[in-house]
């Protein structure tokens, strides 16, 4: 069974990987990502340029409907990651995710990476849901627009974006536009589900401490947004933005389905957290059991061929 995709002339060799944020923080984390069979690439946590705590109290909670956080961008900075992903970078195509504060902050990073060793993927996190004050740039087209145009001035290494999920037609047609006029290599959609709020029965309280228990969603809750969001997505950008689908994943089925809506790549997260590392190879046989079901032995055979009823 071939399960390889490719993207800005990388080859992946295993089409799943960590989503940014989950199991990605340290140097030990990301080891157990990188060796972890079935997973053929990693995704660092999104770095600032300097490090942060992140938000305090307890800030994520598994619940029945999958997840929900507010980290805060807790992270150990730019050069901690950027020093993780040069050594490593030749051991498999690496993506390396930054998260700036303010646009100075973004471009002064990519900055950094421009001139660098470092010669893997960029993605732009675009869609942080949990910095008290701070909107999630990807629902601002004009922002994104201007934060594209500044980058690609200067920024000649692979670079896509972490987006966050749309809800309305209008709003794929719109970012599809802005997104389409920049040489990205990808977008990776969708991030957690922005300010959700989840209550604990025994006490009554909301489950997590930071922004009166307001916090980004995911697991099995994000499926139907993260299909549409693919799908939408893939149906409006050009060929030569790849996607990475992103969002609910549990299962091979699901692992399938975002490659069915049209993923090159696909990312877990809220399962990633609960069953660790070895939950790619899992997937990855759950996969290849569902491909032979349905008489297929390459993902290239059946990536967004999604039927519709009409
Ligand atoms: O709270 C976080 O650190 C966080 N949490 C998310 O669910 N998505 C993000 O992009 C980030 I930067």
């Amino acid at each position: 069974t071939t399960m390889t995709a490719s993207i800005a002339g990388f080859t992946f060799e295993d089409i799943l990987l960590n989503a940014a944020g989950v199991y990605c923080q340290t140097t030990e984390e990301l080891d157990q990502i990188l060796t972890a069979p079935g997973a053929g690439s990693l995704v660092t946590k999104s770095a600032t340029p300097a490090e942060r705590a992140g938000n305090p109290g307890v800030r994520y909670a598994d619940m029945p409907l999958g997840s929900i956080n507010s980290m805060g961008l807790p992270n150990l900075s730019l050069d901690y990651y950027l020093d993780y992903a040069i050594a490593h970078q030749d051991e498999k195509p690496l993506f390396l995710s930054i998260a700036g504060l303010t646009k100075a902050d973004n471009l002064q990073m990519l900055h950094e990476i421009q001139d660098s060793d470092f010669n893997g993927l960029v993605e732009l996190n675009l869609s942080c849901p949990n910095v008290p004050g701070k909107p999630q740039t990807g629902y601002d087209f004009d922002t994104t627009r201007q934060i594209l145009e500044e980058t690609f001035a200067f920024f000649k290494k692979p670079l896509g974006v972490k987006l966050p999920p749309y809800f309305d037609i209008a709003h794929f047609d719109m970012i599809a536009a802005v997104l389409n006029d920049f040489p990205l290599a990808f977008v990776n959609t969708i991030n957690s589900i922005g300010n959700g709020l989840m209550v604990d029965p025994e006490t009554d309280t909301a489950m997590i401490a930071p922004k009166g228990g307001f916090g980004g969603l995911g697991g099995a809750i994000a499926k139907p947004t993260a299909l549409a969001n693919v799908r939408g997505l893939r149906q409006r950008l050009n060929a030569g933005i790849k996607v990475i689908g992103t969002g609910g994943v549990q299962n091979g089925r699901d692992v399938y389905d975002l490659v069915l809506c049209g993923a090159d790549l696909v990312s877990v997260g809220t399962t990633l957290h609960q069953e660790g590392p070895e939950v790619f190879n899992r997937l990855k046989a759950e996969l290849a059991e569902q491909m032979k079901l349905k008489g297929y032995d390459d993902v290239n055979q059946f990536r967004s061929a999604l039927q519709t009823l009409n």
